[in-house]
């Protein structure tokens, strides 16, 4: 896909990785609408970001994604702005092991959400244009994070969430690739403040612990996992696809084709 004149937009953008989905996006000609929960960090960018990439080529739009009204409302003023929506990547999380029926609306949530109301403007079949949807989740998705048992399970959800949407979306004829983008531990607020008790609930006893997977996995920057979200958004092969990034680079989770097919050991009943 050629990013020049696509328009995106990109739910949790005001800081950290989804700061960094924005960047890459206008760095390659496409315009960008942010939604996010914190207002004054979503208007700071927003002028500091029309100031490098051109007028009027992002907005940002004050939203909480577990809210269908102020979700939909944003979608409707991004084309009532720009014309049409290219390019969703839902990408707000939180990690709270303690308020956890919040981590859920917002983790898988906001996911589910912002993918329908995506497919609602871009499929093909309804008179869209098609495009192309990236959900992030994490190798959390893939594989458990033990202090963090319910965000692992938010994640999870995100993953098997996409990759069955990703097939209703081929068998429908939507044209809208559906995409996992699933990053190691990354140098944002989610990690710097996590061990606070908020975060880390009941868990808080396993903090040593904690630090100790941070030392095996490392910790990437931001413009580092952009550059595998790039990939994504622009290549046209991938629909249904986990993009795992690591400190050394990248590479596409290999599923088993059916869960038949899953390596196991047979019990005899
Ligand atoms: N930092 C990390 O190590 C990793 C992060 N991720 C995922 O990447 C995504 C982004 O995380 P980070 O950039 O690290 O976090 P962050 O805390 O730096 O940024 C998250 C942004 O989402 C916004 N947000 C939170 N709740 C929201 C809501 N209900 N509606 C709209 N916006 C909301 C926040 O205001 C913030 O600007 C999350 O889904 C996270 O689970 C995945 C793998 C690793
Ligand atoms: C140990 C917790 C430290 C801080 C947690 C903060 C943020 C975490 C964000 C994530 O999304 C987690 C990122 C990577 C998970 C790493 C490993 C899980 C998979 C384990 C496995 O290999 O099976």
């Amino acid at each position: 896909m050629d990013l020049e004149d696509k328009v995106a937009l990109v739910t949790g953008g005001a800081q950290g990785l989804g700061r960094s989905f924005v960047e890459i996006l206008l760095k390659n000609g496409a315009k960008v609408a942010i939604i996010d929960v914190n207002e004054s960090l979503g208007n700071e960018l927003k002028v500091t970001l029309n100031q490098e990439y051109g007028p009027d080529r992002t907005e940002f739009y004050t939203a909480d994604v577990t809210s269908e009204e102020q979700f939909k409302g944003v979608f409707q003023k991004v084309v009532e702005k720009y014309g049409q929506i290219d390019i969703v990547c839902n990408n707000a999380g939180i990690i709270n092991e303690n308020d956890w029926e919040k981590a859920i609306a917002i983790n898988l949530g906001g996911v589910v959400r912002g993918t329908y109301l995506a497919l609602d403007h871009m499929k093909k079949d309804k008179g869209g244009k098609g495009g192309v949807i990236v959900n992030v989740a994490s190798l959390a998705g893939l594989g458990p994070l033990f202090p963090t048992p319910v965000y692992t399970a938010t994640k999870h959800g995100v993953v098997g969430f996409t990759r069955a949407m990703a097939g209703v979306s081929t068998l429908a004829n939507h044209g809208v690739r559906i995409n996992i983008l699933c990053p190691g531990f990354v140098n944002t607020n989610l990690v710097t403040l996590f061990s606070s008790e908020e975060h880390v609930g009941r868990f808080l006893h396993l903090r040593n612990l904690s630090e100790k997977i941070l030392e095996q996995y490392g910790v990437m920057e931001t413009d580092h996992v952009a550059k595998a979200f790039l990939v994504l958004v622009k290549d046209e092969t991938k629909n249904g696809e986990a993009l795992m990034v690591h400190v050394d680079g990248a590479a596409f989770y290999s599923f088993p084709k059916q869960v038949k097919d899953f390596p196991s050991t047979k019990v005899n009943l």
